[in-house]
């Protein structure tokens, strides 16, 4: 037979002295001589669960026992003997304060397996205890645990709390009743979890009030508290009964009574034990339903559950009251600090610069905190922290709108201020951009890095690198862009240079038309590129550009010298002038002998053959001028293909490039050319014609004679005689004044234009005629002998027949 120890516990059938040896936290505890069960702390004083449930209800043997088994757990004031009653009534070795120790005994909730049962018993840490003070997490938690997850649930209380509010842990229990309800009441109406039974032991019952009046008090208590609890809307008609079976009893003096004490605890024990009775406790329907072997899972799901839930976290009078003039007195502080901060507000968001808006911030910030805690540091501490901490916050996300809009703000402005640097240190010529760039850089970084500092305030932990770091790519970015555009500008002069340079050289080369042209133009024209080059990579240097970027400029600045020289040829070359080239060099041949004196046509001359020669030396020009050509292999400049040339605008074909005139166009050249060097060869023959018409001497004489009569006339005519004198005397006056020069170059001017005049018109008529005539009748006649295989064959014949005519 199990018997009892004097504390209380269970031997068998050894009278024993020994107590259970108490173990940290969380490890179980073995009595092993008296044979007793382990008992095991599943939450501890940090509110963690065990992990180690499952293998203590395996040691507990009990692991297996399927629905075989009971739940209890005890709930009451600190002190109150609930371990002393556990120990008696199921035979576990739960802690029990020494007498003469007044504290605290059971600590987090333990858990032991009754002696001889298949019970397992929660000792859980008293309530109200002078440890935990003021916070009451603790309790409700655990107390709200022991209802959800036990069959029973004792409720230990002296005698004389009965009637009292938080002495019989009313308070309490409406809090743990209420949120009972929200969180399991829906299961526990489903009939899923079971009902509770609550037995209210009333201890030191010394038996002077009627226990009827302590239930009925007790009850009417339960009620009351019941109908003011705050309900789920699904649930607001739910009764106490409808969960809760309510069972009272008592016990007792244990000091005063010992044998009463332990009789009554022993029909008490029988009670849990022998299930035959009427008034047996584990009754099936308040059995949870969970086999032995989910327990563990369960309960530490009901404890996550208890943990997490927020509706336990309800405020003590005191937090009450701190809340309530905390919450007061910042909203002061605050409205105060609006205030300051909407003055500033507006020209941010403008895009402002405010000067000195961090210590503007800093100061309001700090004055509203000094007003905050001047007032509210007098009240509940963790209140006040927490509020405090709420207030700053609130502060801080008005202030850092004004922050962030300092920054942008600051960015726009020094942006601005790098680019305008960047616009006057690049004018004119004398500057290095490198360094320009770099001051302007550094400025602007400087400025805005202190500005940003500045900003910054004590507390909120604020960041400007960000902010930076963007404006350094932008200023990047700008001064990437100064670079492209001052690289255009200088590669723009350069090639300015460039042309003005080769103009002159290349008119003066392709003028000469010498076989050593092309040699001269592309000596010239390599000769500059380098130069220009050279200028190019000097300056280059001061712009910091990349080795990519110098390839590209070069290339670019080569291909757009190439045009340029193109260009320059084009102009040269185009149809008006390359046929005033080729007339110069004809007529240098033709009209002038080999000592450069103009040619006068004798009719002994041979004109043809000085034609002809003329005339094929100088077509012997347009292949020379249709292609650039080099001599000197040395000379010759190639550019690289458009797809190797990213800077290239459009396609370009180096090759296609040196061809000057293409073969339609060298004919064309060739035709017109042919057309006006035979207007020469006319002219030539002419002047020889004009030479053999000159007026006989034999003809004066006759003009002589025939003239008489009319000379006479003259002479003795009053009028005509009067008009000689006057013609004579104004001869006589030019020549006394010396103006017979003058007048004679008049007179000749005007007469040799007008005879110009009338002779380019007679020759042009008389020209066109007999050449129309010559050609008509020679080539029909040419074709007829079919001597004439090509023009040039036929130009000479007619040409030939012409002259015979002319002698
Ligand atoms: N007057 C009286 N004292 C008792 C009774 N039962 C136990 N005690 C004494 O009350 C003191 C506290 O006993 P515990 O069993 O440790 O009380 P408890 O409620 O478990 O204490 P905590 O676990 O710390 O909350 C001990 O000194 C016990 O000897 C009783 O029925 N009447």
């Amino acid at each position: 037979m199990a018997v009892l120890n004097p504390n209380g516990q269970y031997i068998n059938g050894h009278a024993s002295t020994t107590t259970t040896s108490s173990i940290p936290n969380g490890h179980p505890t073995k009595d092993t001589l008296n044979g007793n069960f382990d008992r095991h702390q599943i939450v501890d004083e940090e509110k963690k669960f065990t992990q180690d449930l499952n293998a203590q209800i395996k040691e507990w043997g009990l692991l297996d026992a399927g629905f075989n088994y009971n739940l209890v757990a005890v709930f009451g004031s600190q002190s109150t003997g609930k371990s002393t009653l556990l120990n008696r009534l199921f035979g576990t070795n739960f802690d029990v304060m020494q007498n003469n120790k007044r504290q605290q005994t059971t600590k987090g909730i333990w858990m032991c397996r009754g002696h001889d049962m298949n019970v397992m018993v929660m000792d859980v840490e008293g309530t109200d205890g002078r440890e935990r003070g003021e916070d009451q997490d603790f309790e409700r938690k655990s107390a709200l645990f022991s209802l959800a997850s036990s069959e029973v649930m004792i409720v230990n209380l002296w005698e004389h709390q009965v009637g009292l509010y938080q002495g019989a842990n009313m308070g309490l229990l409406k809090t743990v009743f209420e949120v009972n309800l929200g969180l399991f009441g829906k299961k526990a109406q489903d009939g899923t979890s079971g009902r509770t039974l609550i037995l209210f032991v009333v201890r030191d019952y010394a038996g002077e009030t009627p226990f009827d009046n302590l239930t009925t008090s007790l009850k009417d208590d339960l009620d009351r508290i019941w109908e003011s609890l705050v309900k789920p809307a699904e649930l607001k008609d739910v009764k106490l009964g409808d969960y809760f079976d309510l069972d009272f009893t008592h016990l007792p003096h244990k000091i005063h009574q010992p044998e009463r004490f332990e009789q009554e605890v022993q029909v008490l024990r029988s009670r849990f034990v022998d299930r035959s009775r009427e008034d047996f406790l584990f009754k099936p329907l308040y059995h949870k339903r969970i086999p032995a072997d989910g327990v563990s899972f369960y309960m530490s799901n009901i404890w996550e559950q208890v943990q997490s839930n927020k509706d336990l976290d309800l405020p003590t009078q005191q937090e009450l009251l701190a809340q309530f003039r905390c919450d007061e007195i910042a909203a002061v502080a605050l409205s105060e600090f609006n205030e300051q901060a909407k003055s500033q507000k507006r020209p941010v968001e403008a895009g402002n610069v405010v000067p000195g808006l961090g210590g503007l911030m800093h100061n309001w910030r700090q004055g509203a905190l000094e007003r905050y805690n001047q007032d509210a540091s007098r009240y509940n501490q963790a209140v006040y922290k927490r509020k405090q901490a709420e207030l700053l916050n609130t502060i801080d996300a008005t202030l850092s709108p004004l922050f962030l809009g300092q920054l942008k703000n600051l960015h726009k402005q020094r942006l601005g201020a790098f680019k305008k640097a960047l616009q006057d240190g690049l004018k004119g010529e004398e500057y290095n951009y490198a360094d320009v760039v770099k001051k302007a850089r550094s400025d602007c970084i400087e400025t805005f890095s202190e500005a940003a500092q500045e900003a910054c305030i004590e507390g909120p932990h604020w960041s400007w690198q960000e902010e930076l770091e963007l404006l350094e790519e932008e200023i990047k970015g700008v001064a990437d862009q100064f670079r492209k555009d001052e690289t255009k500008k200088m590669v723009s002069l350069i090639e300015r240079t460039f042309k003005k340079a080769i103009s002159e050289p290349v008119e003066v080369a392709l003028t000469k038309a010498s076989t050593k042209m092309w040699d001269i133009v592309l000596r010239t024209f390599k000769e500059r590129l380098q130069k220009a080059e050279a200028s190019y990579l000097n300056k280059a240097i001061s712009f910091n550009c990349t080795e990519e970027e110098n390839t590209h400029s070069i290339a670019a600045l080569r291909k757009r010298t190439w045009l340029a020289l193109r260009e320059k040829i084009n102009e040269q070359t185009g149809e008006t002038a390359i046929l005033g080239k080729l007339r110069a060099h004809f007529e240098e041949r033709f009209r002038y002998d080999e000592q450069g004196t103009p040619r006068v046509w004798q009719p002994e001359d041979d004109i043809d053959g000085a034609f002809k020669k003329a005339r094929d030396e100088t077509m012997d020009l347009i292949p020379r001028y249709a292609k650039i050509e080099t001599q000197d292999p040395d000379l010759s400049f190639e550019l690289p293909s458009d797809e190797d040339s990213p800077l290239s605008e459009e396609a370009f074909d180096f090759e296609e490039s040196l061809i000057v005139l293409s073969e339609t166009k060298s004919l064309e050249i060739t035709n017109k050319f042919k057309k006006e060097s035979d207007a020469y060869f006319v002219e030539a023959k002419r002047s020889t014609v004009v030479g053999i018409a000159q007026i006989p001497t034999w003809m004066y004489g006759l003009l002589l004679i025939l003239g008489w009569n009319e000379a006479m006339f003259v002479l003795f005519n009053p009028l005509y005689l009067a008009m000689m004198l006057i013609l004579g005397a104004g001869g006589y006056i030019i020549l006394q004044l010396g103006l017979a020069g003058p007048v004679y170059q008049v007179a000749r001017t005007v007469g040799g234009e007008v005879q110009r005049q009338v002779s380019s018109k007679l020759r042009e008529h008389f020209t066109d005629e007999a050449m129309i005539q010559q050609q008509q009748q020679y080539r029909p006649q040419a074709a007829r002998n079919g001597t004439s295989t090509s023009t040039d064959d036929g130009d000479d014949a007619w040409r030939e027949e012409l002259n015979q005519k002319h002698m």
